[in-house]
Protein backbone atom coordinates (compact mmCIF):
# COMPACT_ATOMS: atom_id res chain seq x y z
CA UNK A 1 0.00 0.00 0.00
CA UNK A 2 1.15 3.80 -0.41
CA UNK A 3 0.00 6.75 0.92
CA UNK A 4 0.98 9.97 0.13
CA UNK A 5 -0.01 13.17 2.31
CA UNK A 6 0.18 16.22 1.29
CA UNK A 7 3.09 16.08 -0.20
CA UNK A 8 4.61 19.61 -1.45
CA UNK A 9 7.76 20.29 -3.58
CA UNK A 10 9.49 24.00 -3.66
CA UNK A 11 12.03 24.29 -6.97
CA UNK A 12 13.41 27.51 -7.95
CA UNK A 13 13.80 28.90 -11.18
CA UNK A 14 14.63 32.37 -12.85
CA UNK A 15 11.47 33.09 -14.68
CA UNK A 16 8.98 31.80 -11.79
CA UNK A 17 11.15 32.24 -8.47
CA UNK A 18 9.56 30.31 -5.67
CA UNK A 19 7.04 27.65 -7.08
CA UNK A 20 5.71 24.06 -6.29
CA UNK A 21 5.89 22.00 -8.63
CA UNK A 22 3.83 19.23 -6.48
CA UNK A 23 1.40 21.26 -4.11
CA UNK A 24 -0.44 19.46 -1.80
CA UNK A 25 -1.33 16.29 -3.07
CA UNK A 26 -2.63 13.68 -1.39
CA UNK A 27 -4.21 9.71 -2.00
CA UNK A 28 -3.89 6.17 -1.24
CA UNK A 29 -3.02 3.26 -3.49
CA UNK A 30 -4.43 -0.29 -2.38
CA UNK A 31 -2.22 -3.22 -2.98
CA UNK A 32 -2.97 -5.10 -6.08
CA UNK A 33 -4.23 -2.00 -8.15
CA UNK A 34 -3.14 -0.01 -11.12
CA UNK A 35 -3.06 3.44 -10.28
CA UNK A 36 -2.73 5.38 -13.24
CA UNK A 37 -0.91 9.66 -12.80
CA UNK A 38 -2.54 11.55 -15.65
CA UNK A 39 -1.23 15.18 -16.68
CA UNK A 40 0.08 17.36 -19.00
CA UNK A 41 3.41 18.00 -19.79
CA UNK A 42 5.10 19.77 -16.36
CA UNK A 43 2.08 18.82 -14.14
CA UNK A 44 4.66 17.03 -11.87
CA UNK A 45 4.22 13.49 -12.16
CA UNK A 46 8.15 12.80 -12.82
CA UNK A 47 8.61 15.28 -9.48
CA UNK A 48 5.73 13.04 -7.49
CA UNK A 49 7.09 9.79 -8.98
CA UNK A 50 10.88 10.52 -7.87
CA UNK A 51 10.18 11.79 -4.68
CA UNK A 52 7.35 8.72 -3.61
CA UNK A 53 11.05 6.46 -5.58
CA UNK A 54 13.18 8.28 -2.70
CA UNK A 55 15.49 9.71 -5.79
CA UNK A 56 14.00 13.45 -4.55
CA UNK A 57 13.27 14.57 -1.03
CA UNK A 58 9.68 16.59 -0.36
CA UNK A 59 9.67 19.61 0.70
CA UNK A 60 6.96 19.08 2.85
CA UNK A 61 4.67 16.24 3.59
CA UNK A 62 5.03 12.40 4.19
CA UNK A 63 4.77 9.31 1.84
CA UNK A 64 4.55 5.81 3.56
CA UNK A 65 5.79 3.02 1.07
CA UNK A 66 4.76 -0.26 2.16
CA UNK A 67 4.55 0.55 5.68
CA UNK A 68 8.07 2.55 5.19
CA UNK A 69 8.74 6.45 5.28
CA UNK A 70 9.89 7.68 1.47
CA UNK A 71 12.35 10.34 3.92
CA UNK A 72 13.12 8.51 6.90
CA UNK A 73 14.03 4.92 5.70
CA UNK A 74 14.76 4.89 2.05
CA UNK A 75 16.63 2.08 1.98
CA UNK A 76 13.69 -0.48 3.14
CA UNK A 77 11.26 1.22 0.62
CA UNK A 78 14.21 1.05 -2.65
CA UNK A 79 14.20 -2.86 -1.43
CA UNK A 80 10.08 -2.46 -2.31
CA UNK A 81 9.93 -1.09 -4.94
CA UNK A 82 11.01 -1.11 -8.94
CA UNK A 83 10.95 2.40 -10.35
CA UNK A 84 11.75 3.33 -14.26
CA UNK A 85 12.57 6.65 -14.78
CA UNK A 86 12.88 8.54 -17.93
CA UNK A 87 16.66 9.07 -17.72
CA UNK A 88 17.26 5.32 -16.53
CA UNK A 89 21.04 4.77 -17.15
CA UNK A 90 22.12 1.50 -18.74
CA UNK A 91 25.50 0.37 -19.75
CA UNK A 92 26.08 0.76 -23.29
CA UNK A 93 28.55 -2.08 -23.39
CA UNK A 94 26.54 -4.79 -21.44
CA UNK A 95 23.75 -7.10 -23.23
CA UNK A 96 20.22 -7.11 -21.29
CA UNK A 97 20.98 -10.50 -20.15
CA UNK A 98 24.09 -8.89 -18.52
CA UNK A 99 22.31 -6.20 -17.22
CA UNK A 100 19.95 -7.83 -15.22
CA UNK A 101 22.78 -9.88 -13.98
CA UNK A 102 24.67 -6.89 -12.84
CA UNK A 103 21.74 -5.76 -11.42
CA UNK A 104 21.13 -8.68 -9.45
CA UNK A 105 24.11 -8.57 -8.01
CA UNK A 106 22.91 -5.83 -5.94
CA UNK A 107 20.34 -7.31 -4.33
CA UNK A 108 21.72 -10.92 -3.54
CA UNK A 109 19.52 -13.13 -5.66
CA UNK A 110 20.65 -16.31 -5.41
CA UNK A 111 22.15 -17.57 -8.79
CA UNK A 112 19.47 -20.39 -9.62
CA UNK A 113 16.52 -17.93 -8.61
CA UNK A 114 18.14 -15.24 -10.96
CA UNK A 115 18.21 -17.17 -13.95
CA UNK A 116 14.74 -18.41 -13.63
CA UNK A 117 13.60 -14.60 -13.76
CA UNK A 118 15.49 -13.31 -16.56
CA UNK A 119 14.43 -16.27 -18.40
CA UNK A 120 11.15 -15.05 -17.21
CA UNK A 121 11.22 -11.14 -17.84
CA UNK A 122 12.75 -11.98 -21.34
CA UNK A 123 9.33 -14.02 -21.75
CA UNK A 124 7.27 -11.62 -20.83
CA UNK A 125 8.52 -8.51 -22.13
CA UNK A 126 9.45 -10.26 -25.74
CA UNK A 127 13.28 -9.80 -25.38
CA UNK A 128 14.02 -13.26 -26.82
CA UNK A 129 15.66 -11.19 -30.44
CA UNK A 130 17.95 -8.96 -28.35
CA UNK A 131 18.53 -10.19 -25.29
CA UNK A 132 22.64 -10.66 -25.92
CA UNK A 133 22.95 -7.63 -28.05
CA UNK A 134 24.68 -4.66 -26.78
CA UNK A 135 22.82 -2.39 -25.36
CA UNK A 136 24.00 0.87 -28.00
CA UNK A 137 22.81 -1.16 -31.02
CA UNK A 138 19.35 -1.57 -29.51
CA UNK A 139 16.24 0.43 -30.57
CA UNK A 140 14.48 2.97 -28.26
CA UNK A 141 11.83 0.34 -27.59
CA UNK A 142 14.23 -2.41 -26.85
CA UNK A 143 15.98 -0.10 -24.48
CA UNK A 144 12.92 0.71 -22.80
CA UNK A 145 12.18 -3.12 -22.15
CA UNK A 146 16.05 -3.47 -20.89
CA UNK A 147 14.98 -0.80 -18.48
CA UNK A 148 11.83 -2.12 -17.15
CA UNK A 149 13.82 -5.66 -16.93
CA UNK A 150 16.51 -4.02 -15.06
CA UNK A 151 14.00 -2.40 -12.23
CA UNK A 152 11.94 -5.65 -12.00
CA UNK A 153 14.78 -8.00 -11.15
CA UNK A 154 14.38 -8.20 -7.49
CA UNK A 155 10.62 -8.97 -7.96
CA UNK A 156 9.74 -5.96 -6.09
CA UNK A 157 6.07 -5.71 -4.84
CA UNK A 158 5.43 -2.38 -5.86
CA UNK A 159 6.25 -0.84 -9.37
CA UNK A 160 6.72 2.74 -9.79
CA UNK A 161 7.04 3.66 -14.04
CA UNK A 162 7.13 7.40 -14.96
CA UNK A 163 6.15 7.31 -18.89
CA UNK A 164 6.76 3.71 -19.73
CA UNK A 165 4.96 3.67 -23.08
CA UNK A 166 6.97 7.25 -23.87
CA UNK A 167 7.89 7.52 -28.00
CA UNK A 168 7.12 3.66 -28.21
CA UNK A 169 5.48 2.43 -31.00
CA UNK A 170 2.02 0.52 -30.32
CA UNK A 171 3.05 -3.13 -30.94
CA UNK A 172 5.83 -2.69 -27.86
CA UNK A 173 3.29 0.13 -26.35
CA UNK A 174 1.20 -2.99 -26.32
CA UNK A 175 3.57 -5.56 -24.75
CA UNK A 176 4.59 -3.17 -22.26
CA UNK A 177 1.14 -2.80 -20.82
CA UNK A 178 0.21 -6.73 -20.61
CA UNK A 179 3.32 -6.96 -18.87
CA UNK A 180 1.88 -4.30 -16.55
CA UNK A 181 -1.46 -6.23 -16.22
CA UNK A 182 0.25 -9.23 -15.80
CA UNK A 183 2.27 -7.95 -12.47
CA UNK A 184 -1.47 -6.60 -11.23
CA UNK A 185 -2.27 -10.70 -11.93
CA UNK A 186 0.66 -11.58 -9.62
CA UNK A 187 -0.55 -9.36 -7.22
CA UNK A 188 1.59 -6.20 -7.97
CA UNK A 189 0.59 -2.87 -6.89
CA UNK A 190 1.45 -0.40 -9.96
CA UNK A 191 1.61 3.09 -10.35
CA UNK A 192 2.38 5.16 -13.69
CA UNK A 193 2.48 8.34 -14.98
CA UNK A 194 1.36 9.10 -18.80
CA UNK A 195 -0.01 11.74 -20.87
CA UNK A 196 -1.16 9.49 -23.28
CA UNK A 197 -4.54 9.61 -21.71
CA UNK A 198 -6.27 6.77 -23.78
CA UNK A 199 -4.14 4.27 -22.27
CA UNK A 200 -5.19 4.64 -19.26
CA UNK A 201 -8.94 3.76 -19.91
CA UNK A 202 -8.38 0.13 -20.36
CA UNK A 203 -5.47 -0.19 -17.60
CA UNK A 204 -6.34 1.78 -14.51
CA UNK A 205 -8.70 0.53 -11.80
CA UNK A 206 -8.30 4.41 -10.33
CA UNK A 207 -6.73 7.55 -11.52
CA UNK A 208 -5.33 10.97 -9.91
CA UNK A 209 -5.88 13.77 -12.73
CA UNK A 210 -2.76 16.39 -11.89
CA UNK A 211 -2.37 19.69 -12.98
CA UNK A 212 0.05 22.81 -11.82
CA UNK A 213 1.18 20.32 -9.55
CA UNK A 214 -2.34 20.00 -7.72
CA UNK A 215 -4.38 16.41 -7.94
CA UNK A 216 -7.95 17.91 -9.73
CA UNK A 217 -9.67 14.34 -9.41
CA UNK A 218 -8.86 11.01 -8.24
CA UNK A 219 -11.14 8.07 -8.41
CA UNK A 220 -12.61 5.15 -10.58
CA UNK A 221 -12.44 6.02 -14.73
CA UNK A 222 -16.18 4.72 -14.85
CA UNK A 223 -16.99 7.03 -12.02
CA UNK A 224 -15.63 9.70 -13.54
CA UNK A 225 -17.12 9.35 -17.11
CA UNK A 226 -20.81 9.46 -14.73
CA UNK A 227 -20.02 12.34 -13.07
CA UNK A 228 -18.47 14.59 -16.26
CA UNK A 229 -20.74 12.45 -18.53
CA UNK A 230 -18.14 12.36 -20.62
CA UNK A 231 -17.54 8.65 -22.44
CA UNK A 232 -13.40 9.23 -22.31
CA UNK A 233 -10.48 10.10 -20.54
CA UNK A 234 -9.69 13.12 -22.24
CA UNK A 235 -12.18 14.39 -22.15
CA UNK A 236 -12.95 14.09 -18.46
CA UNK A 237 -9.46 15.85 -18.17
CA UNK A 238 -10.72 18.53 -20.28
CA UNK A 239 -13.81 19.14 -18.28
CA UNK A 240 -12.17 19.58 -15.24
CA UNK A 241 -9.48 22.35 -17.27
CA UNK A 242 -11.46 25.53 -18.87
CA UNK A 243 -9.95 26.79 -21.49
CA UNK A 244 -8.30 29.81 -19.45
CA UNK A 245 -6.53 26.61 -17.83
CA UNK A 246 -8.47 27.49 -14.32
CA UNK A 247 -10.29 24.65 -12.85
CA UNK A 248 -13.96 23.91 -13.46
CA UNK A 249 -16.05 23.49 -10.92
CA UNK A 250 -18.19 20.85 -12.05
CA UNK A 251 -21.92 21.07 -11.40
CA UNK A 252 -23.25 18.79 -8.19
CA UNK A 253 -25.79 16.45 -10.62
N1 LIG B 1 15.12 20.47 -10.53
C1 LIG B 1 14.19 21.35 -10.90
N2 LIG B 1 14.36 22.68 -10.67
C2 LIG B 1 13.42 23.58 -11.03
N3 LIG B 1 12.26 23.25 -11.64
C3 LIG B 1 12.04 21.95 -11.90
C4 LIG B 1 12.99 20.93 -11.56
N4 LIG B 1 12.50 19.73 -11.95
C5 LIG B 1 11.29 19.98 -12.50
N5 LIG B 1 11.01 21.31 -12.49
C6 LIG B 1 9.79 21.97 -12.97
O1 LIG B 1 8.70 21.43 -12.20
C7 LIG B 1 7.54 21.31 -13.01
C8 LIG B 1 7.05 19.87 -13.01
O2 LIG B 1 7.98 19.07 -13.73
P1 LIG B 1 7.80 17.50 -13.90
O3 LIG B 1 8.97 17.00 -14.66
O4 LIG B 1 7.50 16.90 -12.58
O5 LIG B 1 6.46 17.42 -14.79
P2 LIG B 1 5.83 16.20 -15.60
O6 LIG B 1 4.37 16.19 -15.27
O7 LIG B 1 6.59 14.96 -15.32
O8 LIG B 1 6.03 16.67 -17.10
P3 LIG B 1 6.42 15.83 -18.44
O9 LIG B 1 5.19 15.08 -18.82
O10 LIG B 1 6.75 16.94 -19.38
O11 LIG B 1 7.60 14.98 -18.07
C9 LIG B 1 7.93 21.83 -14.39
O12 LIG B 1 7.56 23.18 -14.44
C10 LIG B 1 9.45 21.68 -14.41
O13 LIG B 1 10.03 22.63 -15.27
Amino acid sequence: MIKVMNIKKKFYDKKHGDFYAVDDVSFQIEKGEIFGLLGPNGAGKTTLLRIMATIMQQSTGQIIVNGYDTKEQPEEVKKSIGFLSGNTKLYKKLTPVETMKFFGKFYDIPKKVMEKRIEEIIYSLQMQDFKDRIIEKLSTGQVQKTSIARCMIHDPNIYILDEPTLGLDILTSRTIIDFIKKKKEEGKTIIFSTHYMEEADSLCDRIALIHKGKIIETGRIEDLKEKTRQTNIRDIFLTYIDRRDGVYELPEN
